[in-house]
């Protein structure tokens, strides 16, 4: 069994959609969470790291989420990064696996920015960074169509997100939790 945690922020709805599809895939190796970074919760530019940092000290994995905006993660995921300083410090959550997943509206929107951003994010708290094990267009459901193996983007030209987007999603999900599981076993196996 592994907890998994899904936090993301989401304007209009469409990584909202891929957090749900991400963790929907992990649901089925344990614990699956979304925590959904609201605006209204964000002062002075700042995340109240304070509301979720049990959650995050709790869970064997964290996957981030965010639409990409200017070839970036959005402000408001940024907010809860730069107050996630506050777990930096003693390093709490080094040793969880991380993973990431976007939107955008552009067929090649920098997207990969963002992905990158949340890759660098992982390595400052010492987490292991886990991308897809899916070349493109994989398989019968077309995965990964996006083509990248950071993690997994969702193009959002139409407002229902495209099958193999949220498929290649779920599977990301899948893959996280699988992972923890099997961290989890060993780590067990090495105190025993
Ligand atoms: C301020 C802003 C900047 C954006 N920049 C990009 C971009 O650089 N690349 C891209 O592909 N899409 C860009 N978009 C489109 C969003 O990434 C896209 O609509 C996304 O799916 C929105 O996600 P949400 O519905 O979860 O808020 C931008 C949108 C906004 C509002």
């Amino acid at each position: 069994m592994s907890t998994v945690l899904i936090l993301y922020f989401s304007g209009s709805g469409n990584t909202h959609q891929l957090a749900e599809a991400v963790c929907q895939g992990a649901a089925e190796h344990g614990h699956a969470e979304l925590l959904r970074i609201r605006p209204e919760h964000i002062v002075d530019g700042r995340y109240p790291i304070e509301r979720i940092s049990a959650a995050l000290r709790e869970a064997d994995a964290i996957i981030f989420g965010s639409p990409t905006y200017m070839g970036g993660p959005a402000a408001q995921f940024k907010a809860f990064a730069d107050a996630s300083s506050e777990l930096w410090r003693d390093q709490a959550l080094a040793s969880k696996i991380a993973a990431g997943f976007t939107t955008g509206s552009g067929l090649n929107g920098d997207q990969h920015g963002t992905l990158s951003y949340f890759a660098m994010l992982a390595s400052q708290h010492g987490m292991l960074w886990c991308g897809l094990d899916l070349p493109s267009h994989h398989g019968p459901q077309g995965l990964n169509r996006m083509g990248s193996q950071w993690g997994a983007i969702a193009n959002t030209a139409n407002p229902d997100l495209h099958p193999a987007d949220l498929a290649t999603a779920r599977h990301l999900g899948r893959r996280v939790a699988r992972l923890a599981c099997q961290l989890n076993q060993l780590q067990t196996e090495a105190t025993t």
